[in-house]
């Protein structure tokens, strides 16, 4: 690493830019490649999306869970080419364990689900916010980590757990002022595919794989991935039918001409539709039988949300995975889940203008100013130490003024964290046992005496 850092490169360094070249370079201040910062301006932003994501969740009845970030690599070994597993961050931990940072979470919850097999009430509604990772070649820039609001419901085969997810999709949409002219969720279901596979002679255990072609053709032209297609053994005319079958402008009649009226798939999708109404969420829904995600596992329903200007990738995406277990040795449990990534949906904020304003977040309510710099110092910082304890434990978020500083600097320090209320305390102060309150916003101040609560409740009407 030190030979690294001898490089001739130029990098932002403690020392400020400079050649390197004899000399160590300086430590690099960057994050890891692809990863971000969080300064206290963008973590108000990433708390506020959170907690809007955590207000949904906890309206719709979902409990908080989280598992690892490091996971054994066995639980993301999977054959059918998915993105998400081409670009596992993993590696040899110093046990020589296979590790992998964890590039989803529903692995995860599959284990714990498998581990209290049995002793857990069903159904699960359970949701987390983890940040996931994938190590991919930097060529593109892209990150290599996100945050991703997630919510499953394991348990529940009906139609009912879709609508719940749905929904709850939706109302924090509406939560951040997005509305259904905005973004809209596009529905399919995987077992129509599943049954143009099987009218079209493909093995169902080529199901999975062909799926994750068949998402790549949102991005890809059919012609680029027909060698793909023919290594599954789905070529010719077999392909353009199923390819036919996928194409995005056909509505569930149309489909349901393919598969048959009494097709399972068909009976699914027309009652997500029919329910919809009641959950409110109508407007919200498109039927799009070119959705499929890119996730392996899917066995049913899946949706997506997007932006309908069509300028962003996918917002959020997740569908029913009823066959997850299997993967890992169990006996099945129906479950369906979403996953929602913290960029794009603050891209989307952005373009909306719904970005939330942090210029008047209260940081303290009440700064408190030993006038230190005397031969009083001392007394006037511990006088400024009890006061302020006073004030916090009374619930008040109070800054103390901690060295010696001009008033200027002061009155500008306590309207850059927005206080309400400035209690000075020099040495005539301590002297009768008293402080000066100021509210900052009209200069009325009062001299005010240590005696009794009087001080806390003015500090609390002041802040
Ligand atoms: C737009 C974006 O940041 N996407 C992103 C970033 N990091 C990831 C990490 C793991 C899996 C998917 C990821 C997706």
């Amino acid at each position: 690493a030190a030979a690294g850092r001898r490089s001739a490169a130029v990098v932002q360094t403690a020392g400020g830019t400079k050649e390197s070249g004899v000399k160590e370079a300086p430590l690099d201040l960057n994050p890891p490649r692809g990863t971000r910062d969080f300064f206290p301006d963008d973590m108000r932003l990433r708390n506020w999306l959170f907690d809007k994501w955590r207000r949904a969740s906890e309206l719709y009845g979902f409990e908080e869970f989280d598992a690892p970030v490091l996971e054994s690599e066995d639980l993301y070994i999977r054959k059918a080419g998915e993105e998400v597993v081409g670009q596992l961050y993993c590696f040899a931990d110093k046990g020589g364990r296979r590790v992998a940072l964890r590039p989803e979470l529903t692995p995860s919850l599959a284990r714990m689900v498998l581990a209290k097999r049995g002793q857990l009430n069903m159904p699960i509604k359970w949701f987390a916010i983890p940040q996931c990772w994938r190590y991919e070649r930097m060529t593109r820039g892209r990150r290599r980590e996100h945050y991703q609001w997630n919510c499953d419901i394991w348990g529940v085969g009906e139609v009912t757990a879709e609508m719940e997810l749905l929904s709850c999709i939706v109302r924090f949409f509406e939560s951040v002022g997005i509305g259904s002219d905005d973004v809209g969720i596009k529905v399919n279901n995987r077992e129509l595919l599943r049954e143009v596979l099987h009218k079209n002679g493909v093995p169902d255990d080529r199901f999975a794989a062909v799926c994750v072609l068949i998402d790549k053709l949102e991005k890809v032209p059919l012609d680029h991935l027909r060698d793909d297609f023919r290594a599954l053994g789905v070529e010719g005319s077999q392909l353009d039918s199923i390819a036919a079958s996928v194409r995005a402008d056909q509505t569930v009649d149309d489909v349901a001409q393919l598969v048959g009226e009494d097709s399972q798939a068909v009976k699914h999708l027309r009652d997500v539709f029919d329910m919809a109404d009641a959950y409110g969420i109508a407007d919200w829904l498109v039927f799009d039988p070119s959705v499929v995600r890119g996730l392996a596992y899917y066995t049913g329903v899946v949706f997506e949300g997007f932006d309908r200007a069509g300028e962003l990738r996918a917002i959020c995406g997740g569908g029913r995975y009823d066959t997850l277990l299997e993967m890992f040795g169990g006996e099945p449990i129906p479950a369906v889940g979403f996953g929602f990534g913290d960029a794009v949906v603050v891209e989307l904020l952005k373009t909306k203008g719904l970005l939330p304003d942090f210029a008047d977040t209260s940081v303290a309510d009440a700064v408190v100013w030993p006038l230190a710099g005397g031969d009083e110092t001392s007394t006037v910082q511990q006088a400024a130490g009890r006061v302020a304890t006073r004030l916090r434990q009374s619930g008040l978020k109070t800054d103390v003024i901690l060295e010696n500083k001009k008033s200027k600097w002061v009155f500008k320090h306590a309207a850059r964290v927005n206080a309400g209320v400035l209690v000075v305390i020099g040495a005539d102060e301590v002297a009768g046992n008293e402080v000066t309150a100021k509210r900052l916003c009209d200069k009325e101040q009062q001299r005010v005496t240590l005696d009794g609560t009087h001080l806390e409740d003015l500090a609390a009407e002041w802040a």
